[in-house]
């Protein structure tokens, strides 16, 4: 665990980049550090390998004061990804990988099996390896970056934008490849981003903070989307976050009817596995579009019921196989049906009471509606 007490930074010249932040990031979760440009995300971030020393307070890394440990042995057992990946050009990337462990001691043979494990693990193809950075897309650059930090096995892991140079195809990519890896090796994650959507989607908790630091929120994704501490933290999320908000629910709550060969005047035409092909009517040919109850969110059930001109989303199982429809009304009953926050994370519901506490009201928000 992480915990930040009091940690501040003032710079020489005299500008404050953190007043003074209190914050616990727990193990094993993904806390995401989101806020304007310059509010101290760096800063913070960099507390804990020791880039930055604090000029006041401290921060302690599983109870010990991060001032106390060696930085170097420090920083080999925290994995640090930056936005432009940061791996030597002069080294393949298999090398690239494999530097912190050969930094440990691992000989090399140990320490590029190791790198090739990882290079699986982010989703690079194995002739990747014998490759130089300079040879790779911006994408994979950044999946190299991710192995790196991962070589040494470290419990924490810091990320500062690593993300926001690639396009956001590539991008919604390997925020994918990250949750996945994450749910794999539950790492004490700090993730820095400057876009919600993003924190958001990466988050177990999301601190939102406005200038020097200060925290202005920290809440589930849920909780935040649904339930924005005050005016600032609301426009920060921006327009349409009640549509945004449905991203993180579940669809499984939606009731299904069931297969049948036509709805009114609509076929459902299925291929000979059982997928759905087209909704049919007389000769128009539409796309049937689908969901999975088991893995999507309410809001890819609702797209697909919007887009589909029988007004049903198709439900799929995991091999995509047709197992029922949803019409736009029963989608609609399911957002209904369970509009409050989720608070589960004691540490988060405390957090979030105090802040929204002392906000000030929104105009037109019901916090907590339907309770
Ligand atoms: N060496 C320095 N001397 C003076 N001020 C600095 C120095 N380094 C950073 N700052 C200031 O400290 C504040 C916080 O910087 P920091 O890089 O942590 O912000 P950030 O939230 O990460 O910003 P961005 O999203 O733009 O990367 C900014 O106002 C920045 O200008």
């Amino acid at each position: 665990m992480i915990r930040f007490e009091g940690a501040a930074k003032r710079h020489p010249d005299g500008t404050v980049a953190v007043r003074g932040l209190d914050l616990e990031v727990p193990a094993g979760r993904t806390t995401v550090l989101v806020g304007p440009s310059g509010c101290g995300k760096t800063t913070i971030l960099r507390m804990v390998n020791r880039m930055v020393v604090p000029t006041a307070g401290r921060v302690l890394l599983d109870g010990a004061d991060v001032a106390s440990l060696p930085a170097a042995g420090l920083r080999r057992g925290i994995g640090y990804v930056i936005q432009q990946a940061g791996l030597f050009p002069h080294r393949r990337v298999i090398d690239n990988v494999a530097t912190v462990p050969r930094l440990l001691g691992w000989d090399r043979k140990r320490a590029r099996a190791r790198a090739a494990e990882l290079l699986e693990l982010v989703g690079l193809p194995p002739e990747t390896a014998r490759r130089y950075p300079a040879q790779l897309s911006g994408g994979q650059q950044q999946r190299v970056g991710v192995a790196r930090a991962l070589a040494a096995d470290p419990p924490v892991l810091l990320m500062d934008e690593p993300f926001s140079a690639v396009d956001p195809l590539v991008r919604a990519g390997l925020q994918e490849e990250l949750l996945r890896i994450q749910g794999e090796l539950g790492k004490t994650v700090l993730f820095v981003t400057h876009d919600i959507e993003e924190a958001v989607r990466l988050g177990d908790r999301v601190v939102v903070l406005r200038e020097h630091g200060e925290i202005a929120q920290l809440a589930d994704p849920r909780t935040l989307l649904t339930a924005p501490a005050d005016a600032g933290v609301a426009a920060f999320l921006g327009r349409d976050r009640g549509l945004r908000g449905l991203g993180l629910r579940p669809a499984a709550t939606v009731p299904l009817d069931d297969l049948r060969p036509s709805y009114e005047e609509w076929r459902l035409v299925l291929d000979p596995d059982g997928r759905p092909e087209h909704w049919a009517r007389g000769t128009e040919r539409h796309p049937a579009p689908v969901f999975a109850p088991a893995r999507d969110s309410l809001r890819s059930a609702l797209d697909a019921a919007l887009l589909a001109p029988s007004g049903r989303a198709v439900a799929v199982d995991a091999t995509g196989r047709a197992v029922g429809t949803a019409s736009r009304t029963a989608v609609v009953e399911a957002l209904a049906a369970d509009p409050t926050p989720s608070t589960a994370d004691p540490a988060t519901a405390t957090a979030t009471a105090t802040a929204t506490a002392t906000a000030d009201p929104i105009p037109g928000q019901v916090p907590h509606a339907g309770r």
